[in-house]
């Protein structure tokens, strides 16, 4: 769906975009939501030329249930105090939008100075909350999606590119 150049030139333009929306901040504190977002971090935080902090929050569906779950918990923790800091999630992708929307809130409650989300892709026809992040990468059509961070079953993570799984969502 998505090759290795097109996600190599979309992570830069990402990057210089937020660089500039921060450069009067001290500092940024990127969140990254595990484990999915591990490569696109890892990409995005190296491009960026402004100062920054790496941190990471890790949620679950509880239970059994069918993805995606309408609850969510909290399986760990970011280490640092966000009260006062400019925040920024970043996530690999927005698909029902119910991670994005617990940890905005979640993590909105901190004071942080401000407080704003990334996602790598993001599928406008899965939404099932109005939630519409900051920075975007791509949005693309309904279909499970694997590569780049992404799984399918833990599979297939680190191939470089991102591609379609036939897979019922
Ligand atoms: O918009 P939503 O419907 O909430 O889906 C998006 C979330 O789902 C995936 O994480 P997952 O819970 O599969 O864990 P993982 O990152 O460990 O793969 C993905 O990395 C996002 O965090
Ligand atoms: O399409 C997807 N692929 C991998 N993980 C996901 N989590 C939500 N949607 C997806």
């Amino acid at each position: 769906m998505l090759t290795v150049e097109q996600i190599a030139r979309r992570v830069q333009e990402l990057s210089r975009q937020i660089s500039r929306d921060y450069a009067a901040a001290d500092e940024l504190v990127m969140v990254g939501v595990l484990r999915g977002c591990y490569i696109f971090l890892a990409d995005l935080s190296r491009a960026l030329t402004i100062r920054r902090r790496i941190d990471f929050i890790a949620v679950s569906a509880y239970g059994q249930q069918v993805y995606p779950s309408d609850s969510l918990r909290l399986i760990m923790d970011v280490r640092s105090d966000l009260a006062g800091q400019h925040v920024l999630i970043v996530d690999d992708i927005l698909d029902s939008g119910l991670t994005l929307n617990y940890l905005t809130h979640l993590l909105g409650a901190r004071n942080p100075a401000s407080l704003r989300t990334c996602v790598l892709l993001r599928k406008p026809g899965r939404l099932k909350i109005d939630i519409t992040p900051d920075y975007i990468g791509f949005d693309i059509p309904e279909v499970w999606v694997v590569g780049y961070g992404l799984d399918c079953s833990d599979r297939y993570r680190a191939l470089p590119y991102i591609g379609q799984v036939d897979r019922l969502i």
